[in-house]
């Protein structure tokens, strides 16, 4: 078996009382789409500090390329690229001096930085942008800046915490495609935490997270004929509602 992007195995994580997620195992292969997706309070944020480092688990084991997190996270997370829900670059600095910025925190050499923000910002159709402010952009276009920032260090596994929050139809769908089309083009897994079904490609792999636990893993046609539905709109919402009666 090649090795895996992400392989996270039997992961529990509370904030007091209970578990927020409980006993979550999963693998995503090597340039692979895996869509998270769960309704609201479902654990995908837990998960996604967990992956990020942001909290430690107690209980379970997170490898990002094989790497243990726990016991190598510096290595590890020097394999995977992170877009927060929260958008977090500094407004007042143009785009290049944002990713500049994070190039220098990652080590990345200046001239080096250039070319390689030069051919991010180009791949998302930002290429005539890097002199203005973030500011100055739309929210659509400040996402797609932070998605540049994210790829700079040429991550094996790109990680999005509900990255559409807040975008409109037109804007969200340019985000959707231009993730897929990293995937399918540049090789690399991406585990996309979403509520949204429609964010979710035919040929994506799909994990349904509620209440702190996977629901379903597979295809999604494999998770469609397993729960004898028709679409994945009907999945989810049967899978939904088992657990609620
Ligand atoms: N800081 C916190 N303190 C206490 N409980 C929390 C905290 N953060 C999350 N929770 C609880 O943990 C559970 C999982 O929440 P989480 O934010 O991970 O879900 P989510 O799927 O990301 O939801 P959303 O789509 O609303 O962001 C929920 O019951 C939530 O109320």
């Amino acid at each position: 078996m090649t090795e895996s992007a992400l392989e996270i195995d039997g992961l529990s994580y509370g904030y007091g009382r209970g578990f927020a997620i409980e006993d979550i195992s999963f693998r995503i292969g090597q340039g692979e789409f895996t869509a998270l997706l769960g309704p609201n309070g479902a654990g995908k944020t837990t998960l996604f500090s967990l992956i990020t480092r942001l909290f430690e688990a107690p209980r379970g084991k997170i490898s990002v390329c094989g790497i243990n997190l726990r016991e190598r996270p510096t290595k590890a997370l020097a394999h995977m690229g992170v877009v927060f829900q929260q958008p977090t670059l500094d407004l007042d600095l143009t785009v290049r001096q944002n990713l500049h910025y994070f190039a220098s925190l990652h080590g990345i050499g200046r001239r080096d930085a250039a070319d390689r923000i030069d051919e991010a910002l180009e791949r998302l159709d930002m290429g005539e942008r890097d002199k203005e402010k973030v500011r100055q952009l739309n929210g659509g276009h400040r996402r797609r800046v932070e998605l540049a920032r994210a790829l700079l260090h040429r991550p094996d596994l790109l990680v999005l915490d509900e990255p559409t929050v807040g975008l409109d139809v037109p804007a969200r769908r340019g985000i959707v495609e231009h993730v897929h089309d990293l995937c399918r083009t540049q090789g690399m897994a991406v585990l996309w935490a979403t509520h949204l079904i429609d964010e979710v490609y035919p040929d994506d792999r799909v994990v349904v997270i509620h209440k702190g636990h996977i629901l379903a893993d597979g295809s999604v046609a494999e998770v469609n004929q397993n729960n004898s539905s028709a679409n994945l709109t009907q999945t989810f919402h049967r899978l939904i509602n088992q657990v609620a009666a």
